[in-house]
């Protein structure tokens, strides 16, 4: 008997997910690409047959398509009723960061369609949206995975859910989130050696390698790693209410905080980020002057319900001060394991890394729907 027919929605076609559709274009058993989407354009495969399927290779092979039925931006909503129509159950892949798109996963999985993303807005926004998203999924009888929300690719929170439905106690998690804040400490302050790398130089490094956010400021001031932290402390059991419900430090000079969040914002802020290299040399020379060197980390106490984001020095010896490239470390301590934590490392950031982590969930899915 054959496997029943799976249908697959993909948003965003930037560093993640162009990685991600080579990924799926060599994945055995795929499920059928009919919705390929960008955010000024979208591909649908023609109902009401629902083929021929969109050829996943590459995004310009897929537009030049001719069978292939072609607009502008489509609603999330009208999306979702496509997907749902589809004859097979569906899946949706957001590779976007847009906030929007994740508050509409209610509408998606209320329907039965499977979410898969990278995206961290929808799990560590409002408490709500949380509570809303998996009531939603329930009621659909859809799955959500979001592996590649902490950690790239790295199995964070499958190792951390792993932890807490077999009934260990987990007290306590920390290490480095965010695979573009490691790379620029760990290239402007390495531990062993010396740089003069400039720290706005290696911004725009970590940016051209897609390690940061659509938007490097989110890296920059704190809240990318503030919106893992939420997300692992809900799934630890703690109803953080939202990301900016704890302190966060953030590394964007206040000459430039009220710069718009637009891409010309973005692009003002690339530009004037030069002038302020001193602040961040200042930074790693206090550090250097007590023989250490500067991190930017992140913790959870589960007992006393706090979550810290920020700089911190570490010996030079350290774990965290060695780490290398994007990589991410990641502690768990928990009653089971003692008192030498369960820890992940590994790169944290990346096209191909951060596809890997949305591939495996993908699998895992259709695995299950099978
Ligand atoms: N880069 C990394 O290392 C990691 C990224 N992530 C997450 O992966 C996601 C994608 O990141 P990345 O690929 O780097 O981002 P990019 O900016 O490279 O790509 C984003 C894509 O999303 C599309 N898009 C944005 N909004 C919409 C919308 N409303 N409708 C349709 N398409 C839309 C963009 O369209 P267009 O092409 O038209 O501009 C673009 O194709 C983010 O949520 C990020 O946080 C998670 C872990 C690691
Ligand atoms: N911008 C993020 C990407 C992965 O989540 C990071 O640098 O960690
Ligand atoms: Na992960």
């Amino acid at each position: 008997m054959s496997a029943s027919p799976i249908f697959l929605g993909v948003i965003g076609v930037g560093g993640v997910g162009t990685a991600f559709l080579q990924q799926l274009a060599r994945l055995p058993n795929a499920p059928q690409l009919v919705v390929l989407a960008r955010s000024s354009q979208t591909l649908l495969a023609p109902t009401p047959a629902y083929s021929p399927a969109i050829p996943a290779a590459d995004w310009a092979t897929a537009a030049a398509t001719p069978s292939l039925t072609k607009s502008g931006a489509l609603q999330a909503e009208e999306i979702a009723t496509y997907l749902a129509s589809a004859p097979g159950r569906a899946i949706l892949v957001d590779n976007t960061s847009d906030i929007s798109l994740a508050r509409q996963y209610p509408t998606f999985l209320k329907k039965g369609i499977s979410v898969v993303t990278p995206n961290k807005k929808g799990f560590s926004d409002d408490l709500s949206l949380w509570k809303d998203i998996f009531a939603s999924a329930a009621e659909g009888k859809a799955l959500v995975y979001h592996e590649s929300t902490v950690g790239a690719g790295l199995p964070v929170l499958s190792t951390l859910k792993d932890l807490v439905a077999t009934g260990d106690e987990v007290t306590r998690i920390e290490g480095v989130f965010s695979g573009t804040l490691s790379f620029l400490f760990n290239t402007f302050a390495p531990a062993s050696g010396s740089s003069d790398a400039q720290w706005s130089a290696v911004v725009a490094q970590a940016k051209e390698l897609g390690y940061t956010e659509p938007d490097p400021r989110d890296d920059l001031n704190g809240m990318d790693v503030a919106r893992k932290l939420t997300i692992l402390a809900r799934i630890a059991g703690l109803e953080v209410t939202s990301p900016d419900s704890f302190p966060i430090e953030s590394l964007i000079p206040a000459e430039l905080a009220s710069l718009p969040s637009s891409a010309d914002g973005i692009t003002q802020f690339m530009t004037r980020l030069p002038e302020f290299d001193a602040q961040m040399a200042n930074v790693k020379d206090t550090a250097e002057q007590q023989g250490k060197v500067v991190r930017y980390v992140g913790s959870i106490d589960v007992a006393a319900k706090a979550v810290k984001v920020g700089l911190q020095y570490f010996d030079k010896d350290s774990a965290i001060a060695g780490l290398k490239g994007s990589d991410n470390i990641i502690s768990f301590y928990t009653k089971r394991y003692g008192a030498n934590p369960l820890i992940v490392q590994g790169a944290g950031a990346g096209g191909d890394v951060t596809a890997m982590g949305v591939s495996a969930d993908l699998i895992k899915v259709v695995e299950r729907l099978r």
